[in-house]
C-alpha cells in the first residue's frame, strides 16, 4: 500500500511541475513554472521539519496519518478541479502553487510518523528485507514507472481524442485525480486495515506531558549526544551532500568526456542501477557484517567511487564508477534507514526521522545549486597528457572533492558507530563475505559416541536418559550421564543465574541466550570432548537444540545468531544422535507439576511459549532426520526406551564395523571409532536450516515424526 502511495507521490510531482508548465507559455515561463513547483514542494522542509517529528511523537501515529491523507487527498483533487471549472492560468497554477505547498508541509507530518509506525510493525529479524522492499519500490521502481505511466497516459489520450482531449482529460489532469485516490486509499487502510500502528497509551500519555518545545530541544539533544545517530546523521548528511554533487555537475561531466546528452542519461541510468543492486544484493554480499560498520564502509565506497568519476577519461571507466557510486549509496541508504528504525528507541523516533529528512533535503538543494553553479561558472579547459586527453575542470575538481567530503564523513560515522572496535576492518568484511566461521571448528576425532536427549519440559529426558544409561553399563561400557546446564560448577553456578529461585532477576533474552552458551562451551570443554576422546558414550540431557528452540523461537532471538553462538561455544561438535521426545506442553507440564516443587522461569513461560519451543525441535528434526529419533514421549517408558536402546546399538554396532549398520545412519557414524571424525560441521555452523525458525509462523503445526 505504502508502495502504491510512493508511486502516487512521484506521479503527483511529476504531475503538478508538468502541469503547471503547460498553463503558462513559452520556454523560460514554463521552466521557471516547472522549476518553481518543484522548490515548493521541497521548501516546506526547511519551515515545517523541526515540528513534524515532535508531532509524530506526540500525537496518534494511526491518526496523524489518516488525517494528513485525507487533507492531501482534498488539495490534490482541488488542483484539477479549479481548471475544470474555468479558472484562468494563472488562477490555476497560483493555486497549484498553494496547493502544492500545502500538500508537501502536510506530507512533512506524515513521513515522520509512518517512519516511525513501521519499525514496530516488523519485527526487527525482518526490518532490513521490509527497508529493502520498500528502498526498492520508492526509488527504483516508482519514479520510472510514474514517468513511464505519465509518457503512455499521455500518447493513449493524445490518440483516443485526436490530440484535442478535452481540459478533464488531460494526462496531468487525470495523473492528479490518481495521486488524489491513491491517498484516499492509503487513509481508509491505515484507519481500519492497520490499527497496530497506534502507540501504545502509555507511550502517548508519557510524550503529551511534556511541551512541545522541551520535546524538540530533547531529540535534538538525544541526536547530539548518542554517537549511533550522531553517526548516522553525519553519514547521511555527507552521502546526500555527496549524490548533490554527483547530480549538479552530471551534465557538465557528461560534456567533459566529450560524449554529450547521451552520456548523461547513461551515467543517470548507470547510478538508478547501481542503487538497485546496492538495496538488493548488498545484504547478500556481506551477509553476517555489522550494519554499523557497513554503513560507514558504503559511504567510503561510494565517495570513493565519485573520486574515480573525477579521474575517469573514457565514458566506460565513468559508467564502472557510476554504477558503484550508486551502489554504495543504495547500501548505505539501506544500512542507515535499517538502523534508524531498529536500534532508535520509539519515543524519539520521530524526531530522528524528521532531522535526517529535513538535513537530507536541504544538503541535497544546496549541493545541487552550489555545484551546478560552481561548474558551470568555472568552465572546462582541456589540456593534454601524453595524448591521454585529460580534461581538467572545476567539474571534476568538485568531483573529487565531494569524494574526499564523502569519505571523511564515512570515515568519521564508521568511527562514531562502530561496534567492533580494534576489530581489523578488511579481515572483518572478508570474514563476513566468506561466510564468517567465527573460528574454525576444533579439529577433533571422537572414539565415543555423543547422544543428546531433547524436548519440552516433562517429556521423560531424564527418565530415558537414566534407561539407556543403565543399559550401557550392564553391558559393560563407559558411559558418561550429564546435562545443560549445570554439569560442572561453574555450569552449576550459571544454572542457578539462568533458572534462579522464585522472584529472583530473570536475564534478558540476549544474556539468556549467552548464559546457556558459556555453559555449553565450558561442558563441551571439560566433559564433553574428553570422555567422547576416550571412547565413551556421552548422554546429555539437552544440547544445542534447546537454546535454537528456547532462545531462538521461544524468545524470538534469530535462530541464525543463537545457532552461530552456539557453535562457536562447542567448536562446532555435534551429536551422533539426537532423541528428540515430543510431548504436548500440556502434558509435559502437568508432569512437571506433579513431580512437585516450584516452576523455574522457563517451565513459568505461557503454554504457546512451550508449543512455539515443541514445533521448533520438529522442524529441526525434519532438517536433520538422519541425525534424529523422534518418539511420541506419551508412550510407555518402557517402548520408549526400547526404541531408544534400539538405535543406539545400531550406531554402536555400525561403529564397532558390526554386521548391521543401520541403512539411515550417517557416513561419519559408520567409520571406525578410533578414527571416526567429529561428525560434519567443519564448514562453520548450518546456520541455513534454523533461520526460517525465528518467525514462529513459519514453524508448521503439523508433526513431521
Ligand atoms: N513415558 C512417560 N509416561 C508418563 N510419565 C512419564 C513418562 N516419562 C517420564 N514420566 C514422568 O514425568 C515426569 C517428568 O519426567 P522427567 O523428569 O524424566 O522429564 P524431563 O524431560 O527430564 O523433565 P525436565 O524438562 O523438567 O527436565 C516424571 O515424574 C516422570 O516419572
Ligand atoms: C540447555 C538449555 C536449556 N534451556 C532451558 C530448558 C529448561 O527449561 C531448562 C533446563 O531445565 P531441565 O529441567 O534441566 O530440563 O533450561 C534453555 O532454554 N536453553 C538451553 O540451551
Amino acid at each position: 500500500m505504502l508502495g502504491a502511495a510512493s508511486f502516487g507521490d512521484w506521479f503527483g510531482l511529476l504531475a503538478t511541475s508538468v502541469f503547471a508548465a503547460s498553463q503558462v507559455e513559452g520556454s523560460t515561463a514554463k521552466g521557471a513554472a516547472f522549476g518553481t513547483v518543484i522548490a515548493i514542494r521541497l521548501l516546506p522542509a526547511l519551515v515545517l521539519g523541526p515540528i513534524a517529528g515532535v508531532f509524530a511523537d506526540r500525537f496518534d501515529r494511526r491518526w496523524t496519518m489518516v488525517i494528513c491523507d485525507v487533507l492531501r487527498f482534498l488539495l490534490f483533487a482541488s488542483i484539477p478541479l479549479v481548471a475544470v471549472l474555468g479558472a484562468s492560468g494563472a488562477v490555476v497554477v497560483g493555486w497549484a502553487t498553494i496547493a502544492t505547498f500545502l500538500i508537501e508541509s502536510i506530507t512533512l507530518l506524515w513521513i515522520p510518523a509512518k517512519e516511525a509506525a513501521v519499525p514496530n510493525l516488523i519485527p526487527r529479524a525482518r526490518l532490513e528485507a521490509a527497508n529493502q522492499l520498500t528502498l526498492i519500490t520508492t526509488y527504483g521502481l516508482t519514479p520510472v514507472v510514474a514517468a513511464t505511466v505519465l509518457a503512455a497516459l499521455d500518447g493513449v489520450v493524445r490518440a483516443a481524442t485526436g490530440g484535442a482531449a478535452p481540459d478533464w482529460a488531460e494526462p496531468a489532469q487525470l495523473a492528479l485525480w490518481f495521486n488524489a485516490l491513491s491517498r484516499l486509499a492509503t487513509a481508509v487502510v491505515v484507519a481500519f486495515g492497520i490499527r497496530e500502528i497506534s502507540q501504545g497509551p502509555a507511550a502517548q500519555r508519557g510524550q503529551t506531558e511534556q511541551s512541545m518545545l522541551r520535546q524538540f530541544k530533547d531529540g535534538w539533544r538525544f541526536i547530539g549526544q548518542t554517537p549511533l545517530v550522531r553517526g548516522l546523521v553525519l553519514g547521511i548528511f555527507g552521502a546526500f551532500a555527496g549524490g548533490g554533487i554527483v547530480i549538479g555537475t552530471a551534465r557538465f561531466f557528461a560534456n567533459s568526456l566529450g560524449a554529450g546528452d547521451a552520456a548523461f542519461y547513461l551515467l543517470f541510468g548507470a547510478i538508478f542501477i547501481g542503487l538497485s543492486i546496492g538495496i538488493g544484493l548488498g545484504p547478500m554480499i556481506v551477509k553476517e557484517m555489522s550494519r554499523r560498520r557497513w554503513f560507514g564502509m558504503s559511504i567510503v565506497l561510494a565517495s570513493a567511487a565519485v573520486m574515480t568519476l573525477a579521474f575517469a577519461i573514457h565514458l566506460s571507466m565513468a559508467m564502472v564508477g557510476a554504477v558503484l557510486v550508486g551502489a554504495g549509496a543504495g547500501m548505505a541508504f539501506l544500512a542507515g534507514t535499517t538502523l534508524l528504525g531498529g536500534e532508535i528507541a520509539d519515543e524519539v523516533r520521530g524526531r530522528v526521522f524528521a532531522v535526517v529528512q529535513i538535513g537530507t533535503r536541504l544538503v541535497l538543494i544546496l549541493a545541487i545549486a552550489l555545484s551546478s553553479l560552481l561548474a558551470g561558472v568555472g568552465g572546462s579547459r582541456r589540456f593534454e597528457v601524453v595524448n591521454l586527453g585529460i580534461s581538467i575542470s572545476s567539474t571534476r575538481l568538485l568531483l573529487l572533492a565531494a569524494g574526499l567530503a564523502g569519505i571523511f564523513a564515512g570515515v568519521s560515522a564508521f568511527r562514531q558507530m562502530d561496534d567492533k572496535k580494534g576489530v581489523p576492518v578488511l579481515a572483518d568484511l572478508w570474514g563476513s563475505v566468506r561466510g564468517r566461521p567465527l573460528t574454525p571448528t576444533e579439529p577433533f576425532s571422537s572414539a565415543g559416541l555423543f547422544v543428546v536427549f531433547e524436548g519440552g519440559e516433562g517429556a521423560g529426558k531424564s527418565t530415558q536418559l537414566a534407561l539407556l544409561a543403565a543399559r550401557l553399563r550392564d553391558q559393560g561400557r563407559d558411559v558418561v550421564v550429564t546435562r545443560e546446564p549445570g554439569a560442572t560448577g561453574v555450569g552449576e553456578r550459571i544454572r542457578s543465574l539462568l533458572l534462579g529461585q522464585p522472584g529472583s532477576e530473570v536475564p534478558s533474552p540476549r544474556a539468556e541466550a549467552l548464559l546457556y552458551a558459556a555453559d555449553r562451551a565450558h561442558h563441551v570443554a571439560t566433559v564433553v570432548r574428553p570422555a567422547l576422546a576416550r571412547g565413551a558414550v556421552v548422554t546429555s540431557d539437552r544440547y544445542v537444540d534447546s537454546s535454537l528452540a528456547y532462545q531462538g523461537v521461544g524468545r524470538t532471538l534469530p535462530v541464525d545468531e543463537v545457532s552461530w553462538l552456539s557453535s562457536w561455544a562447542t567448536g562446532g561438535l555435534k551429536p551422533d544422535l539426537v532423541v528428540l521426545l515430543d510431548i504436548d506442553p500440556n502434558t509435559g507440564l502437568s508432569r512437571v507439576a506433579a513431580r512437585g516443587g516450584v516452576s523455574d522461569h522457563l517451565e513459568a513461560e505461557s503454554v504457546s511459549f512451550h508449543e512455539r519451543v515443541r514445533y521448533a525441535f520438529l522442524d529441526l528434526a525434519a532438517a536433520d532426520p538422519r541425525r534424529y529419533l523422534v518418539l511420541d514421549a506419551a508412550r510407555p517408558t518402557d517402548e520408549i526406551a526400547d526404541e531408544v536402546a534400539r538405535r543406539v546399538a545400531e550406531l554402536l554396532g555400525a561403529q564397532a564395523g558390526g554386521p548391521n549398520p543401520p541403512a539411515a545412519s550417517e557416513s561419519t557414524a559408520t567409520a571406525p571409532a578410533a578414527s571416526r571424525p567429529n561428525p560434519p560441521s567443519a564448514s562453520g555452523p548450518d546456520t541455513a536450516v534454523h533461520s526460517e525458525l525465528s518467525d514462529p509462523k513459519l514453524v508448521t503445526m503439523e508433526r513431521r515424526t
